[in-house]
């Protein structure tokens, strides 16, 4: 049955074309999408029962509004594959889709899913997430296939949260590799990004659990130690001394955690959030520290006892 369903995939960058390529794989036909295109985006969407977005961040509101102003099908679901939050309003692309959509089921798609791993076709699992079950399920059957394991969850804040979060930990983590600061410190690090993570999520909402999951450790231990993630690069770039705009310009796709790292910061000063980690890499970002600058005011932070998630 769900093979007839008409699947459209709004964004051809290296997301987008991975996601068509694993619905191919799990044998569903799918329409990517993108400015680019012959059609307009009224007639791929018209008809389409799932609609996934995988633009980048800075394209979610302005698309989310033209898609209302288009107007979609009954029932149909929008499934979410973005990790960020929008700079405006802070707010994660689940929740901008369904306040767009109050009425469409919105499924949130996070996991430890490098594309250029994915379009390999190796192996990989990632998580469905969703408050409608059966719309999570139903998307999970489009996915799944044999080289991609997927999971369901009730907790879209959290899985995508896990997604977004930690690409200012792999910016993090590509500035530690850069400067040679060993495993030992690599270690330090992922271990403290956990629960800066939960405790950003938590107080979004979010379940303490799904971080231990795919969407959080999963992408987490993924992206940290990849060169194949874009984020790990701009560390790695930043620790060299390259300037931002120019490790930018040289990037292969977007690294969501540049635009991440300034939201987070806006949001956890307002809401007072400690994230020690995350505010050293937005001071780098901004070019008022150098790496080996943030190294050291991360190791001169007052000292406490280590556990737990709401310590810091
Ligand atoms: N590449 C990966 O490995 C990967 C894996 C999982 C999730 N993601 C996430 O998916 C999202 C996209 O990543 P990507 O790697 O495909 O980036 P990309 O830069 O390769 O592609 C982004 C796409 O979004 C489109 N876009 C941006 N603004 C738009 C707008 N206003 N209207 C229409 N289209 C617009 C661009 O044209 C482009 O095709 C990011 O949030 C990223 O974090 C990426
Ligand atoms: O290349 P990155 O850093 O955007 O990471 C891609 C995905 O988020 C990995 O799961």
């Amino acid at each position: 049955m769900t093979k007839t369903l008409k699947t459209t995939i709004i964004g051809a960058g290296a997301w987008g074309t991975s996601l068509c390529f694993l619905l191919n794989r799990a044998g569903f036909e799918c329409e990517v999408w993108s400015r680019r295109s012959e059609k307009s985006l009224a007639e791929v969407v018209k008809d389409a029962d799932v609609i996934i977005s995988a633009i980048s961040m800075k394209g979610v509101m302005a698309v989310s509004q033209q898609l209302k102003e288009i107007g979609l099908k009954d029932k149909a679901i929008i499934v979410t594959a973005t990790k960020g939050l929008d700079f405006e309003t802070t707010k994660t692309p689940s929740q901008i889709w369904q306040d767009t959509f109050p009425n469409h089921a919105v499924v949130v798609l996070s996991g430890p899913n490098l594309s250029k791993e994915i379009k390999k076709a190796l192996p990989a699992a990632t998580v469905l997430a969703s408050n409608d079950t059966e719309a999570a399920e139903l998307v999970q059957s489009m996915f799944a296939s044999d080289i991609f394991r997927v999971y369901v969850n009730n907790d879209p804040i959290g899985t995508e949260l896990g997604g977004t979060l930690k690409n200012v930990m792999a910016i993090a983590s590509g500035v530690c590799d850069g400067l040679n600061l060993g495993t030992n410190a690599k270690a330090a690090l992922l271990t403290r990004a956990l629960p800066e993570m939960i405790r950003v999520g938590t107080h979004l909402g979010a379940s303490v659990e799904t971080f231990f999951g795919l969407s959080g450790l999963g992408d987490l231990l993924a992206t940290c130690d990849s060169p194949l993630s874009r984020n790990y690069q701009v560390g790695m770039g930043l620790s060299q001394g390259k300037s931002l705009d120019d490790i930018l310009e040289n990037l292969e796709g977007t690294a969501e955690g540049v635009n991440t790292a300034t939201v987070l910061i806006k949001l956890a000063s307002k809401e007072k959030i400690p994230v020690p980690i995350s505010y050293q890499v937005y001071l780098l970002l901004k070019g008022k520290v150098s790496a080996a600058e943030a190294v050291e005011n991360l190791m001169a932070r007052e000292l406490k006892e280590e556990f737990w998630y709401l310590e810091f």
